[in-house]
């Protein structure tokens, strides 16, 4: 069906097409990982092609103040077994929509999980009503408001599709894969209780190996598939990337496509970053030392010749964490330091604390959440690795190309499409902007290491990684562009 061309209602007036963006978490507002980035940058990509994103997001303690500040627009008495009302509001220049629902989302801990890291159990509830409402409110159920277009993000958002489809709403859906590794997945006993037609309790539906699964009903349902980079959209086919999911996302490849996450500027640059105590340029990328110092300072780590690799990651197998923690003793000998941020897995958090205590002075280890320390880390680590098994898009490694900490990864998803390999020829011709290995072996990510620890000691190389990296152009202009020409294509077919 075709979105009736009727003038766009957008809720700030103007002519810009209203796009509906719909996701669990939103920077600055509330961020776990690289969704939060994504949905946070998106609005303004996408402000100069003249789509104007207004973001639905859960009302959780964090928005308790905007809640307050906002604008009551609808309610609704029984939103999959809640109450629920809708606050419209705004973060700058960012419109939002807040479901304020307390029973669902009123809770201390994360957006998913208690604060002992335990998934709530009512997860199935909670995302199915932020779901729901996101449909209901494209469809049009609040006054003043209608979106031709929703722009579902990750299985928290996946089952607004399904919604928009059982409810035969004119509305164009988009589902953005960030991880297919994680997949919202329920038991099919509940599937009464979320209000969607007998039908949908297939393999056509929401159905998925005898459950629930939220994120195969969004593929199922969406009109189109993207996910955050070529090669990832490429890799899901595969079983081995695809995570049972390989065979819906083949079967659609027609509708699927991979566009790379951009950075958002106006947090992530070096020229103008309050977390640094230096500002700088790749013309004056002397002065990084001032905030590499302060990264040997911040964790504990002594003055020496080698480079300081950093990690700011969750601690997971996906991230290649565990191989990485067992070559810490080989990296220190070869002349490396380390900085490392982050948290996950106990048992991998465990063995970098006693990594670090092995090493006092060359490792240092930071368990923990700490957005300003990891701008600190980009700004002064020399490089940062990031061995991941699987990885979509990545965004670390965007950060450390326009930071001219060089990225170490793995040819894997988005760090394959983003990152240059220093081989010779790749040198010689001037393009190198990291290094990268094939596979997660410990041989592999040790020789990774080892040749990064080499060309640092070739100062005039190293120095031309860097200023590569940061001519690189990763902002959202051009992926702006094809999300752009996305929603265009899906609104006003040919
Ligand atoms: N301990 C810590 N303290 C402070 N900041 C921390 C931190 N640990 C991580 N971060 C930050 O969280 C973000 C993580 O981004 P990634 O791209 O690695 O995404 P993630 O795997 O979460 O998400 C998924 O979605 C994104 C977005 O599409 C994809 O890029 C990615 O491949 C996919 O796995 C970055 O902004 C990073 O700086």
């Amino acid at each position: 069906m075709t979105t009736p061309a009727s003038p766009p209602l957008s809720p700030r007036g103007g002519s810009a097409t209203p796009v509906l963006s719909l996701a669990s978490e939103a920077y600055p507002l509330v961020k776990t990982g690289g969704l939060a980035d994504v949905v946070g940058a998106l609005p303004a990509a996408l402000g100069e092609h003249g789509y104007l994103l207004t973001t639905l997001l859960p009302g959780y303690p964090a928005l308790a103040p905007m809640i307050r500040g906002g604008r009551e627009v609808h309610r609704w008495p029984d939103l999959i077994g809640a109450e629920a009302r809708l606050v419209e509001a705004s973060l700058g220049e960012h419109a939002l929509l807040i479901l304020d629902a307390p029973a669902l989302f009123g809770r201390d801990g994360g957006p998913y999980g208690d604060t002992g890291g335990r998934d709530w159990d009512d997860n199935w509830r909670r995302f199915a009503a932020l779901a729901r409402a996101g449909a209901e409110i494209a469809g049009g159920v609040v006054p003043g408001y209608r979106f031709p277009l929703l722009h579902a993000h990750d299985w928290q958002a996946g089952l607004a599709p399904a919604y928009v489809r059982a409810l035969d709403l004119p509305v164009k859906t988009v589902m953005t894969v960030h991880n297919i590794a994680f997949q919202g997945r329920f038991d099919l006993s509940l599937f009464p209780a979320l209000g969607l037609p007998d039908w949908m309790a297939s393999i056509h539906g929401v159905e998925y190996y005898g459950a629930l699964g939220y994120l195969k009903a969004g593929l199922q349902a969406a009109d189109a598939i993207t996910t955050v980079s070529p090669t990832y959209a490429r890799e899901i086919r595969d079983p081995t990337f695809g995570m049972g999911l390989e065979g819906l996302i083949a079967t659609r490849a027609a509708s699927v496509s991979g566009i790379v996450n951009g950075i958002d500027p106006a947090v992530w640059s070096p020229a103008a970053d309050a977390a640094l105590p230096a500002r700088y340029t790749a013309a004056t990328l002397d002065d990084r030392t001032v905030n590499r110092n302060a990264v040997e300072t911040t964790f504990g780590l002594a003055p020496a010749d080698g480079p300081i690799f950093t990690v700011i990651s969750r601690l997971t197998w996906q991230k290649g964490m565990d191989v990485l923690v067992d070559l810490l003793d080989d990296l220190v000998a070869s002349g490396g330091r380390l900085a490392l941020l982050g948290s996950g897995d106990k048992s991998l958090e465990a063995a970098f604390l006693a990594a670090a205590t092995r090493h006092p002075g060359r490792i240092g280890v930071r368990i923990g959440y700490d957005e300003a320390l990891s701008h600190l880390l980009q700004g002064g680590a020399d490089a940062i690795l990031i061995p991941s098994r699987f990885e979509p898009c990545g965004l670390t490694q965007l950060y450390g190309l326009a930071y001219g900490c060089v990225p170490v990864v793995a040819r894997t998803g988005g760090l394959a499409d983003t990152v240059i390999d220093a081989n010779e020829a790749a040198l010689a011709a001037g393009v190198a902007t990291g290094i990268v290995h094939d596979g997660v072996t410990p041989d592999a990510l040790r020789h990774a290491i080892r040749r990064a620890i080499d060309l640092y000691a070739r100062s005039d190389t190293w120095r031309r990684l860097q200023r590569n990296g940061m001519a690189a152009d990763f902002s959202w202009r051009e992926s702006g562009r094809r999300y752009a020409s996305l929603y265009h294509d899906l609104m006003e077919p040919a």
